[in-house]
């Protein structure tokens, strides 16, 4: 017995469209670019992309004088197989639009994950956010190691799977631990993420390591600035505390500020209350620092970011 036919059987076919392909990493592309302002730079960027069979899917730029500003751009596109045509398209960009305006030009691969360290002390908070961010695929790069002048996170970090170095740090020894750092370090990462790691790093640390530094300070900066923002912040009596993501310079705390936010309080936290409740913000501004950084989103102009 054939059972009725339900009442939709003659309901015109529905037909869906084949899933999509996958976006493959291997055919998405990123230029960052950064020049003087002038005409023509878009449609000269356009033009090449387009000339080059890449389909631009996302374009963000500014400039930051209408008259003899800086102009800043970040494009990404999608091209076939443009993982194994960067030196191609580097080399023609230059040729072709990078000289003639005087570019700045970067230009990279979905396809390769920047290479992150991680450098801690004993504050797990800031770690631990990274670590999960990228483990839930959230936050794309790749943590190649965990540096630290503490044994205190060692399980933290082998527990995600990423090897785990102590490298003891004092006054009496720091050039010695700065030199095994670099050892592990120089030329092995594009990356280095200061995750409360409490040491200042020497200025022949930053000019040697050979890519960008970004630290977490956990104050509001410019407030604060230096070691021990909490007890200073409850000493002055703020009513906001927070959070600063910054490029590491020379300059203690004085770097490019790439991300920040705040939260409030009152008379009512002492300094630990006021350290777990800016826990909270360091962790959230660092993971979007190093996102957008390893997103090429972070562009530098002076002692300032442009964000795109
Ligand atoms: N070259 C830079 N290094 C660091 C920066 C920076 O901007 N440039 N930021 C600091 C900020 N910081 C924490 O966020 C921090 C500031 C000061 C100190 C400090 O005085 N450390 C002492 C040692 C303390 C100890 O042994 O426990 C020191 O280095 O002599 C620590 C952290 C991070 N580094």
């Amino acid at each position: 017995m054939v059972p009725d036919q339900p009442a939709f059987a003659d309901a015109p076919l529905v037909t869906t469209a084949p899933a999509a392909e996958p976006v493959r990493p291997h055919d998405i592309g990123r230029l960052t670019i950064q020049c003087a302002d002038q005409p023509g730079i878009v449609a000269a960027v356009a033009g090449f992309l387009a000339e080059h069979g890449a389909n631009i899917t996302e374009l963000g730029q500014f400039s930051t004088d209408s008259e003899n500003g800086e102009f800043f751009q970040r494009t990404v596109f999608h091209c076939e197989n443009v993982a194994d045509r960067l030196a191609e398209l580097d080399g023609d960009f230059a040729a072709q639009v990078g000289r003639r305006f005087g570019m700045t030009y970067t230009f990279t691969s979905a396809a390769s994950p920047k290479r992150v360290a991680i450098m801690v002390s004993k504050y797990d908070h800031c770690l631990l956010e990274l670590l999960w961010r990228n483990k839930r695929g959230d936050l794309d790069m790749d943590i190649t190691l965990v540096i630290s002048n503490h044994e205190d996170l060692r399980a933290d970090a082998e527990s995600f799977g990423v090897p785990f170095v102590h490298i003891p740090v004092s006054r009496a020894n720091k050039a010695e631990a700065e030199a095994r750092q670099l050892e592990l370090l120089a030329g092995n990462v594009d990356l280095v993420v200061m995750a409360r790691y409490m040491q200042i790093l020497s200025a022949e640390f930053l000019s040697a390591v050979g890519c960008p530094v970004i630290n977490i300070h956990h104050s509001f900066l410019p407030a604060f600035a230096g070691a021990g923002p909490y007890l200073k912040a409850k000493e002055r009596g703020v009513k906001l505390i927070g959070a600063t993501a910054h490029y590491a310079t020379a300059n203690l705390d004085e770097g490019p500020i790439i991300e920040q936010d705040v939260v409030r309080v009152s008379h009512r936290e002492s300094v630990a209350e006021l350290e777990r409740r800016g826990a909270e913000v360091e962790r959230s501004v660092l993971a979007r620092a190093v996102q957008w950084h390893c997103e090429d989103r972070v562009m530098t102009y002076g002692n300032s970011t442009t964000i795109l």
